[in-house]
Formats: structure tokens, sequence, C-alpha cells
């Protein structure tokens, strides 16, 4: 199949604990036509108390400390124990807390997915999202966390796009169920409000009760710069849908709890770490691949027949313009030249880049 394959990503369960993804980092394999990066992972925040040793990693199968006789426990325990996946990431096990990046200010939603990831963290506030790369990037930080994703707006392209930019992995996913409030200063009542601050998609999910209170929407970079704004000027005819625990960071009342038109509106977020983790089959996966095709009919339901044929289950597709190479030039001699957009695919799909179907899938994707 000709095609070129950008990248593969792979990470772990995708429940609503973050889950990985690795980078195996194969590049212009003999393969393929053109150049090829390879991405893949697992899941490495379960905390269990699993010990693996190097060569059951490699059977997938796991000894658990209870099951191993009392005798032989003992002499494991004062073995120097086996090198795991943990002692090549950074979470530390000194006590120190691990730092996650995110966009927006303390109590913004992207704060609330890091929590929920990594509930003990230190959060560290960014100003953009390309940030977040960079302070994992400089050290400042451990991980990012970046939404994706959300069930009434669908893709954040933009972050598609720096996914590609920068190299860090994928090691995981969060998702959070967003519950926005109308906040005001203390003592104001909602038809004082003329004016109501937030982020676009928290704007656009509470039209429902903007609408019927006929205020004016503002848009600003998250829902807690909103709330501190309020807050920090003083407004008495503004206010700002944000989170609960933006309200009490800054010291402002919810007027009205869950103004969400769809009760349960689902933010996808991506765990970002500088180190890759080893792809795994005895938890469920998630890889995700970036690839181009040649044009042609038929050439994408070819490339997602690779999957299909090994029934591998696919999570998400997204097609994003290549800006490098942004238009295909055909020659057609009936009509002149005929111009395409050249478009970069991006697809999830559940298996490890450990599990035989998923490398015969890519081999296969590749030919
Ligand atoms: O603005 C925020 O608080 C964010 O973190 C972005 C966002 C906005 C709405 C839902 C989920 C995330």
């Amino acid at each position: 199949m000709a095609l070129e394959c950008v990248a593969v990503l792979g990470w772990g369960d995708s429940g609503s604990r973050a889950s990985g993804l690795v980078f195996n980092g194969v590049r212009n394999s003999n393969r393929t036509p053109r150049k090829c990066v390879c991405r893949g992972g697992f899941s490495g925040l379960s905390g269990d108390s699993v010990i693996k040793s190097a060569d059951n990693q490699n059977t997938g199968k796991s000894s658990n400390v209870n099951d191993v006789p009392g005798k032989l426990c003992k002499d494991l325990i004062s073995l120097p124990k086996p090198l795991t996946v943990a002692d090549f990431t950074v979470t530390p096990n000194d006590g120190t807390k691990v730092r996650i990046s995110f966009k927006g200010l303390p109590g913004s939603f992207s704060e609330d997915a890091a929590l929920k990831a990594y509930p003990k963290c230190e959060t560290v506030p960014c100003d953009e999202f390309e940030d977040t790369f960079k302070a994992v990037e400089l050290w400042l930080a451990d991980k990012a966390v970046l939404p994706i994703e959300n069930s009434s707006s669908g893709s954040i392209h933009r972050n598609y796009d720096l996914l590609l930019r920068h190299r860090l992995h994928i090691v995981g996913e969060v998702q959070l169920a967003a519950n926005f409030c109308l906040l005001a200063l203390p003592g104001i009542k909602a038809d004082q409000l003329k004016r109501v601050l937030s982020h676009p998609q928290a704007l656009a999910s509470s039209d429902i009760v903007l609408t019927q209170l006929g205020v004016a929407r503002e848009n600003v970079d998250d829902t807690a710069s909103a709330a501190q704004y309020v807050a920090s000027n003083g407004l008495r005819d503004a206010g700002a849908v944000a989170s609960a625990r933006a309200a009490e960071i800054y010291g402002l009342n919810i007027l009205a709890d869950r103004i969400q038109d769809e009760p349960d509106n689902i933010t996808r977020f991506l765990v970002l770490a500088r180190d890759p983790i080893i792809p795994r089959t005895d938890k469920l996966f998630k890889t995700s691949i970036v690839f181009t095709l040649d044009e042609g009919p038929g050439v994408l339901f070819k490339a997602l027949a690779v999957f299909a044929l090994r029934e591998i289950n696919l999570t998400k597709i997204e097609s994003r313009p290549q800006r490098k190479r942004p238009l295909r030039v055909v020659d057609d001699s009936n009509t002149g030249t005929a111009k395409y957009f050249d478009y970069l695919f991006y697809i999830d799909f559940e298996a490890s880049m450990a599990d035989p179907r998923a490398q015969n899938a890519l081999g296969h994707l590749q030919v």
C-alpha cells in the first residue's frame, strides 16, 4: 500500500485512568516508500504491587509477591530488585511530587484532568498548549496533560498538530466530565449579569442557560482565567462559566451548577512524557498512528482493512491537512490541473505494539 507512516503512538487502557503511549523511533524502514516514525506504549500508572522480572515481562506473565512461597519471597526481597519499567520513567518514588504541566490557570478543567490522573501531583500552569510541551522538554515538568477531543465540540485540532511538532510520547489518557457552573462575585444575582466570560467551549456548551439569561458572551483563554478576571477586577455585571473549584480558589459564588446543555460533556485528555513506556499485551492498550496515503480510489479503505482483517478495533480517526505539502497537483487533461489537499490520517486502535496482530497490521499497511 503506498503510504507514508509518520508516527505510531501506543498507550494504555482506555478507561478513565491515565494510560500510556511509547515511541519506538523506527524511521525509514526499508519496506516503507517514504519516512516512517514508530511510537508505541502501555499504561504505567496503576501503581500495583506486582514485581516483574525481565523474563516474565517478555512473556507477559507476572508474579505477585503474595503468590511466592514464604522463603523464596524473603530471598527475593533481600536480593536487588530487577529493573522494571518504573526505573525508566520519571515518576519519583522519593516522596517528591510528580509535576504535571497543563494549559490554563489553577482551577481550570485541564488541571482537574491532571489531578484525576495523578491525585498527588504538583500542577504546573502554562500560558499556551505549546508551553505544556516545552515544560516537559525542559524538565520543568515530568508530564503534560493535553485536551484532544470533546464529546460535543469534537477534536482539538491544534493539539493534533502539536503532537507531531514535538518529540513527547503519549503515555496515557484521562476522560473528564466537565461540570460547568455560573460564577459571580458574592452578593451578585444572575439577573444583574450583562456578560459572561469563559473558554469558548464552555460558553458553547452552556448555550441554553446563557441564552435564557440574555447575556453577552466573551471568550477568554480558559475557564479559570474567566473566574480570576471577574474576581480580581471586582466586576459586578460579569459572570464566569468555570468549575466549582475555580469558585473556591478565586472567591466567587456559584449561582448555578451543571449548566451544560448535555449532562455528560466529556473531554478526553492525553498524558505526554519525555520517555516512552514499553508495550505489553497483559493490559488493554491503545496505539495511535499517523500516516499519509498516495492518491487513488479506495486507498483509505484499504489502509483501514489491515486492522479489520485482524479484528483490531479502531477507536478514533482524524485527518489534518499536511501543512508542509498542502496541495497535491494532479494533471487532468480534460480540465487542466486539479489540486487536492494532502492529508495526514491519525488513527487510534485497541492493541499494543507488543501484539503480533498490531505488528502485522502495520507491516501490511506499509507494503
Ligand atoms: O478552560 C479550561 O478550564 C480548560 O481546561 C479547557 C476546557 C474547557 C472546557 C472543557 C474542558 C476543558
